[in-house]
């Protein structure tokens, strides 16, 4: 594995370091991407509405006063969990994560509808960045910021079919990672493609 001496030097980036949660966590997250994916699908008479928005105010309420600064929620802290469990993620599970690559499964849902059964277009670039953070971490190189992301869109990507995306390292160059990926449904067409150039942050820098 491609361990960078530098790896410590994360400049002014958040070191990540895996959250432990209670097991109701997981089950809360994906209750939450349940309503994600119903909010953008219903058309509720009245008194569905209201009903629905006293609930959502008293949920807001049990959760408001447990708001805790950026590195100390576990969202996004959590690998095991669909999106390591946040929910601006999709909400995928990596099955392989070492220096040769990040290959990750799942689903685009109801709520990453663009139109006409596709996943929005917007959403590719999410699945794909996140993909390289993890892809150049895994590589062993300090947590950087993306200089630019190219998407392919060769195929439309569908709702509700299990695809998968893999990423891997091209080339290192001083504090330039160049990293490319794919992502494919289960007959192994390809329906998108990327590269990306993340580039290691100087110390202190944001
Ligand atoms: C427990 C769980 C763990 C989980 C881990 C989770 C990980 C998940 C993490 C998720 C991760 C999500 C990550 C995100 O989403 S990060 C969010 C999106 N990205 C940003 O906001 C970045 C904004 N931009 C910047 O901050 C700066 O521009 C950066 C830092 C990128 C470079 O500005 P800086 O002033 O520092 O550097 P430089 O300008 O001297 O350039 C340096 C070199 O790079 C080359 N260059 C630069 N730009 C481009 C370009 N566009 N095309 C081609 N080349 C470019 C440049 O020519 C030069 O090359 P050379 O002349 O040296 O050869």
């Amino acid at each position: 594995m491609a361990v960078d001496e530098h790896y410590n030097e994360h400049g002014g980036f958040p070191k990540f370091e895996t959250a432990k949660v209670e097991p109701e966590y997981g089950e809360l997250i994906e209750a939450l991407r349940r309503v994600q994916d119903l909010a953008v699908s219903v058309d509720m008479p009245a008194d569905a509405l209201k009903a629905a928005l006293a609930q959502t105010q008293q949920l807001v309420a049990t959760m408001e006063p447990h708001v805790v600064p950026e590195r100390k929620t576990p969202a996004g802290r959590v690998p095991r969990l669909p999106g390591r469990g946040s929910l601006l993620m999709l909400p995928w599970t990596v099955e392989k994560f070492d220096a040769d690559g990040v290959r990750s499964r799942g689903v685009f849902r109801r709520f990453h509808l663009g139109g006409n059964g596709a996943a929005h277009g917007g959403t590719l670039p999410l699945l794909f960045d996140d993909l390289f953070g993890l892809t150049q971490h895994a590589y062993g190189r300090p947590i950087s910021r993306t200089a630019y992301l190219h998407v392919n869109y060769r195929k439309i990507t569908p709702l509700n079919q299990p695809l998968v995306v893999e990423g891997h390292v091209d080339k290192v160059e001083g504090r330039k990672t160049f990293i490319s990926a794919t992502l494919k449904n289960e007959d192994g067409e390809l329906i998108a493609d990327s590269d990306a150039l993340m580039v290691q942050l100087l110390p202190g820098q944001q």
